[in-house]
């Protein structure tokens, strides 16, 4: 029985050589019963082959991964058991209805009856469409379909390599949802996306990954509140305050529009400084500030979103 918060999926310092390349130099995170995991990086990161590896399609060169305190490499059968996963395209047959796939699919698993594929059926709400042919479904539907077969097998972990890829938003909100659903029943869903505001919207916490390490994991929030220090001065005139930043060693960012979103961007004065500055050192900058004859329209702390952490972090690597 797998408690909430209880972790599901352990990976230890895992490393993969392929060639003469390490493509995974130092993997290392763990997924809670009950949350949804994201798992971000740029192209070419590493999330595909850190995920062939959760699933024993490749073998690490270094490092473990548990399952239920399964070794996945040891113990195969008994850690693969307990994942559900959609990595790469489902196998789905479109001349056979939704449910004949399920059957199809249920007959390698021992214990799944017509009832336990009723129940994942009406789980991600297919019960309609569920005896109609594959090939009429919307790639929404066909991607339920897809998380309908990894469930069958009753996971304690579900993988899902980019669920929302290619859904439009209202498929986006449904799938959203729908992960949510099962985090809440006390699964621990491990989702990969390279849409950084879907999963500053539905992970609980976030391994960022770039060159094949893990450079941060935490919770969203926190992850964002330790990392925002960028302080907007709206102050005259513009010249004195960059000086006596400067002259206190304060770094100003050059180029706000090239770190910070558009949307960001549209709510700060154009003649605002922005500058990179602990919050904590606000009041003493006012009061000397104040000392020397500025005018302080307004000052403030910006909450950055996880896509500008994100860009911080891996110093403006692209994202696909
Ligand atoms: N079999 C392989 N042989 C050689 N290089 C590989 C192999 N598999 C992956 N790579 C390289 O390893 C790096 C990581 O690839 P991976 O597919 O894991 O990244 P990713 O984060 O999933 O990116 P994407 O989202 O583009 O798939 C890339 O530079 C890729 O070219």
């Amino acid at each position: 029985m797998i408690r909430p918060g209880q972790s599901v999926l352990e990976v230890r310092h895992l490393r993969k050589k392929i060639g003469r390349r390490w493509i995974i130099e130092d993997v290392t995170f763990n997924v809670l019963a009950g949350e949804i995991f994201g798992f971000l990086g740029p192209n070419g990161a590493g999330k595909t082959t850190t995920i062939r590896m959760l699933v024993d399609l490749i073998k690490p060169t270094k490092g473990t991964i548990e399952i239920c305190g399964y070794d996945v490499r040891r113990q195969p059968e008994q850690a693969l058991a307990r994942i559900g996963a959609i990595v790469e395209n489902p196998e789905v047959y479109p001349y056979l209805t939704g449910w004949e796939n399920l059957e199809q699919f249920a007959r390698m698993l021992p214990g799944v009856d017509a009832a336990r594929i009723q129940e994942v059926v009406e789980l991600v709400r297919l019960d309609q469409r569920i005896h109609d042919k594959v090939r009429t479904y919307s790639l929404g539907m066909r991607q339920r379909l897809g998380i309908a077969q990894a469930l069958l097998g009753r996971p304690k972990l579900l993988i899902l390599d980019e669920p929302t890829n290619g859904l439009d938003p209202k498929g986006i909100k449904e799938m959203r949802d729908f992960i949510r659903r099962l985090a809440e029943q006390g699964m621990a869903v491990f989702v990969s996306s390279h849409l950084l505001s879907e999963i500053q919207l539905l992970c609980d916490r976030v391994a960022i990954i770039s060159s094949g390490r893990v450079l941060a994991v935490g919770c969203v929030d926190e992850l964002i509140a330790n990392q925002s220090n960028y302080v907007v001065w709206e102050a005259e005139p513009r010249v004195r305050v960059v000086e006596l930043l400067k002259r206190s060693g304060i770094p100003i960012i050059p180029q706000p529009e090239a770190v910070l979103d558009d949307s960001v961007m549209a709510g700060i004065a154009p003649d605002a400084v922005i500058c990179q500055m602990e919050s904590s050192r606000m009041a003493d900058f006012v009061e000397s500030f104040t000392a020397e004859g500025l005018r302080i329209q307004s000052v403030y702390k910006l909450n950055p979103t996880l896509e500008q952490l994100f860009l911080e972090m891996t110093e403006g690597e692209t994202i696909e």
